[in-house]
């Protein structure tokens, strides 16, 4: 294991690196005319560029059908690159990034429009000092074309004596069979060490941090359990609606969206057991692990709901790209329970919503209530791991009222990222990843075994909502801009969680107003 020096001492390094793509590199963006590449791929890959980490010499080529000439790719692919204070600098570095950047025009389903790609690759190659030449394959595309861009690039544009791999985003698959089924069509072309499937939750700071503050700290890891939680929510709340991304949405809903994967992602890392060691393979065993004490969730424990207009905002209904008469749900609480010696009992609310009344992700792990006694009333503790925006990790806890009273208090212990780490830009979660599959490390993509668990967890209910087994549900109204279903608190409460104390305020206390 790579270990490596920190001021509090030697620490082991999580990166457990395959052959790292240092140099004579192409990295081929497919997609690249959409909405992911646009507002994430690119400005990943010139975040990256910018820091100096991407491979020496690196060129990157964009594919899709859309036809456009240099300039106006180069426009769409730094449109959303930052640079809010016109810094020269960035300025500059970006009219570089435009330079090692070229785009070819193609079909998903054709062998010549692969040929043609190849051809253009190996004009680029021609340039480096080796014949040994990578190639990193991202499919920005959406799901319906994974496989046969994924087959057309290993018969047409696999790089014979370099190193291969390929990006392949989410949804992977609609349900178990559709998984299985996508899997194993990828896996007739691509082997597993080559293939990383990126789910970019996987990516985020916090996320990456759940192993380091469960696992590096005695005093968290002895109240990780039943005996001292009560209940867990992760949450994920979104200030918009799908924003002309209706059609896509309607076909999936937000189960499939973000809680089958970026939420159940952050739940297999927040509960799984220590691992051996941070190698991917170590810890997504473990990850498994988990997830196989999971049973499949039932409709009891769902809370379906829809936006309507709300806050001069349409509604749902209202996207042109939706059928008027659709319940794909926009909202969804669900409760999962882990059989396991360690969390039997606690639930696990996971719940996520469009158009709600803030942007926030979080996981909420309510404690206890304290022995009963010489307390009354008293708030529980809550360890809430912020995500995003502002990542923070606070504890909720009691303390004396300061000055003459013994009266307790719910105030916290408060580690807000920007306040304690004043000099740290943290990489966006897509320039961590592609940084990742550059390095070969897979830990932080997803292994067969897991989407597999994955959607055995959630297959049945997906197959109530989609009206396999019976009319299909109707999902609670909402208004845009609110909290989410008013049968929410309802839901949450019978899971045994308990809203704070009302005198509780944040970020500082004013005594005479209590
Ligand atoms: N957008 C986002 O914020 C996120 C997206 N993702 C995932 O990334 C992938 C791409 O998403 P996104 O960029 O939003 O998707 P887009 O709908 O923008 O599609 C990307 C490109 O694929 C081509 N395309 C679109 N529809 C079809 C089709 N039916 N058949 C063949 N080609 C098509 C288009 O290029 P052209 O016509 O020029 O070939 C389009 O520009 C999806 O799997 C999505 O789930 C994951 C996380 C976030
Ligand atoms: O995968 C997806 O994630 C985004 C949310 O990503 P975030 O990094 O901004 O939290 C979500 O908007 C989109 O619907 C979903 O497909």
């Amino acid at each position: 294991m790579n270990m490596q020096r920190s001021r509090s001492g030697t620490v082991p390094s999580m990166e457990t690196i395959g052959d790292q793509l240092r140099d004579n590199t192409v990295i081929v963006v497919f997609g690249a005319s959409g909405d992911l590449a646009k507002k994430k791929t690119y400005p990943a890959l010139f975040g990256l560029y910018r820091n100096g980490y991407l491979p020496r010499d690196v060129h990157i080529v964009g594919y899709a059908r859309t036809k456009m000439d240099d300039k106006e790719y180069q426009k769409r692919t730094t449109a959303y690159i930052k640079n809010p204070n016109d810094d020269p600098e960035i300025a500059a570095k970006i009219e570089e990034f435009k330079k090692i950047s070229t785009y070819v025009s193609g079909g998903y389903e054709d062998s010549p429009s692969f040929q043609n790609l190849a051809k253009h690759l190996q004009s680029i190659e021609k340039n480096y000092p080796s014949r040994e030449t990578n190639r990193l394959f991202y499919l920005a595309l959406p799901p319906s074309v994974f496989v046969p861009v994924a087959t057309h690039t290993k018969e047409c544009c696999y790089s014979s004596m370099g190193i291969n791999r390929i990006i392949v985003e989410k949804p992977f698959g609609k349900d178990l069979d559709s998984c299985r089924e996508l899997l194993s069509s990828l896996k007739q072309s691509w082997k597993e060490e080559e293939t990383y499937r990126i789910d970019h939750y996987l990516g985020k700071e916090m996320v990456k941090n759940l192993l380091v503050l469960r696992f590096a700290n005695v005093a968290m890891g002895a109240a990780w359990d039943k005996n001292s939680i009560s209940n867990v929510q992760i949450s994920f709340k979104e200030p918009f609606g799908t924003q002309g991304r209706g059609g896509y949405f309607d076909e999936f809903g937000i189960i499939r969206d973000v809680l089958q994967n970026h939420l159940l992602q952050v739940l297999s890392i927040l509960t799984m057991e220590r691992p051996v060691s941070f190698s991917s393979e170590d810890i997504r065993d473990e990850k498994v692990k988990v997830l196989r004490a999971i049973p499949p969730i039932t409709k009891e424990d769902v809370l379906l709901g829809q936006y309507v207009a709300g806050n001069n905002e349409p509604g749902y209904l209202d996207d042109d790209t939706v059928p008027k008469d659709s319940v794909c749900p926009t909202f969804a609480a669900t409760v999962l329970r882990i059989n396991n010696e360690r969390w039997e009992g606690v639930p696990f609310i996971l719940k996520a919503g469009k158009a709600l009344n803030e942007a926030k992700v979080e996981i909420r792990m309510q404690f206890k209530d304290v022995t009963q006694g010489i307390f009354k009333d008293i708030s529980r503790n809550e360890l809430v791991i912020r995500i995003q925006p502002s990542e923070a990790v606070y504890l909720k806890l009691n303390s004396k009222t300061p000055g003459y009273s013994f009266r307790a208090i719910p105030t916290e212990m408060d580690l807000t990222y920007k306040r304690r780490f004043t000099d740290t830009k943290i990489p966006e979660a897509y320039e961590a990843l592609i940084l990742d599959a550059l390095k070969g490390d897979h830990s932080n993509f997803v292994r067969d075994d897991e989407l597999d668990v994955a959607w055995k967890i959630f297959t049945p209910i997906l197959h109530w909502i989609d009206g396999r087994a019976g009319p299909r549900p109707r999902p609670s109204p909402y208004p845009y801009g609110s909290r989410g279903p008013k049968e929410l608190d309802s839901f949450i409460e019978k899971q045994g969680y308990k809203r704070p104390e009302a005198d509780y305020s944040w970020p500082t206390t004013n005594l005479s107003n209590l």
